[in-house]
């Protein structure tokens, strides 16, 4: 087989999401999924059980990973690249250990992970490789071969990652009235952690104050602000600031708030605002939700045009650029020189996690990483 569609050793790929409730009987349920153990306030989940019952209890993340599913797969058959991709989720159906037995009784042996996770943090990457070993671990007390399960690359500087969100500031730009276009400003925002996990996110000593999580989004920001300058010929002032806050409030989180940063750059005099979820593979629960719904009511009422700018989804790009990635690690696994991809100044993103990177307040074991103990 021509390398450059050799997927071997590996047998399969694995789309591996968050999961989200798909009607309202769900919604509970799905929250003491993802809450365990993680000492979150009640009050805090009760709110978050509002958004989700706002939208019939349907969140549309499973339906995202339904359409990412079929790009993949129509992605890789038109490229001749024969591996089968599976779905499983942490938190919700289809789940992720159902994934894992439906692979090994199909025969794989090597499953490639591609979580929905762009960054590294611990939310972002290692608890998704805490998952996987705690899934191996149910398969292997089922008597069942265990295959071999490793992760792909963060992939936040991927140009097929970045550009499609490039399109999208450009097109809601497009979309803002004339008069207020040029001096419109762009915010990038993310999910919110601890200032304490993003300090350690990644691998140790790589990063300073907010560690990779806020060094990555730094970089996707700036090359997206970069091209949308190199499109227009305009420079639009831009902040990286944070959303979906959770956690007890006096634990410091990232900050600015989206809302507060409306409230300061419309007292500040910006005509109008482009608010671009760069942390979010997909239109989930919190884009549709915390800014769809939240941040554009504190826009309403500082009467401050604002307009939010597409998620990557099931973009072709995206589908491509993930069949790119997989060729590669799977050329590097082959021991074969690989090139790559990555747009910007932080380069390619480790393969491997090493031990220690994103740690855990209380350390489990993680498959897909050194130190895994499925390896
Ligand atoms: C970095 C990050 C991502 C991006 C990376 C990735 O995509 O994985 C992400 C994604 C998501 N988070 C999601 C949902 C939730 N996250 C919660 C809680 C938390 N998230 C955190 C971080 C992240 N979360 C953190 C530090 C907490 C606090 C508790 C803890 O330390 O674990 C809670 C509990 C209630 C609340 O506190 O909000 C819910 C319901 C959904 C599904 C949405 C849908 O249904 O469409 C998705 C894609
Ligand atoms: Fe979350």
């Amino acid at each position: 087989m021509s390398p450059e569609r050799d997927p071997g050793p590996y047998d399969a790929l694995l789309l591996l999401s968050f999961g989200g409730p798909e009607g309202p009987e769900d919604v509970l349920p799905f929250l003491e999924n993802v809450t365990r153990g993680r000492g979150i306030p009640r009050e805090r989940l009760k709110e978050v059980g509002q958004h989700y019952f706002l939208f019939g209890g349907v969140s549309p993340i499973n339906e995202q990973n339904r359409e990412l599913l079929a790009a993949l797969r129509e992605d890789f058959a038109e490229h001749g690249v024969d591996l089968p991709v599976y779905w499983g989720n942490r938190n919700w159906a289809p789940y992720l250990t159902d994934a894992l037995r439906e692979m090994v009784r199909d025969g794989r042996r090597r499953v490639l992970v591609l979580a929905t996770s762009a960054y590294a943090s611990y939310s972002g990457c290692r608890q998704y490789r805490e998952n996987l070993a705690e899934s191996l671990a149910a398969l292997e007390a089922e008597g069942l071969p265990l295959p071999r399960v490793d992760k792909l690359r963060h992939f936040f500087n991927h140009p097929g990652f970045v550009e499609p969100m490039t399109e999208g500031v450009l097109a809601s730009l497009a979309d803002l009235p004339a008069e207020v276009r040029e001096g419109a400003h762009l915010a990038f925002t993310t999910h919110s952690i601890p200032t304490a996990a993003a300090d350690t996110s990644g691998p140790e000593e790589a990063h300073g104050e907010g560690g990779a999580y806020v060094a990555q989004h730094l970089a996707v920001a700036r090359l997206i602000a970069g091209a949308v300058r190199e499109r227009t010929g305009v420079d639009h002032p831009w902040r990286l600031v944070y959303q979906s806050r959770s956690g007890a409030p006096h634990i410091p989180w990232l900050e600015p708030d989206i809302c507060d940063h409306l409230e300061s750059v419309h007292a500040a005099g910006a005509p109008a605002v482009v608010m671009a979820p760069i942390g979010f593979v997909s239109d989930h629960m919190e884009v549709r939700y915390d800014l769809d719904t939240e941040a554009r009511e504190k826009a309403a009422e500082l009467g401050l045009p604002v307009r939010r700018s597409a998620t990557v989804g099931a973009d072709p790009r995206f589908a491509a650029a993930v069949r790119e990635l997989v060729l590669e690690r799977a050329a590097a696994e082959r021991g074969q020189p690989v090139e790559r991809c990555a747009l910007g100044a932080l380069g390619p993103s480790h393969d491997l996690c090493p031990v220690g990177c994103c740690p855990a307040r209380t350390p489990r074991p993680a498959a897909a990483g050194a130190g895994s103990p499925y390896a």
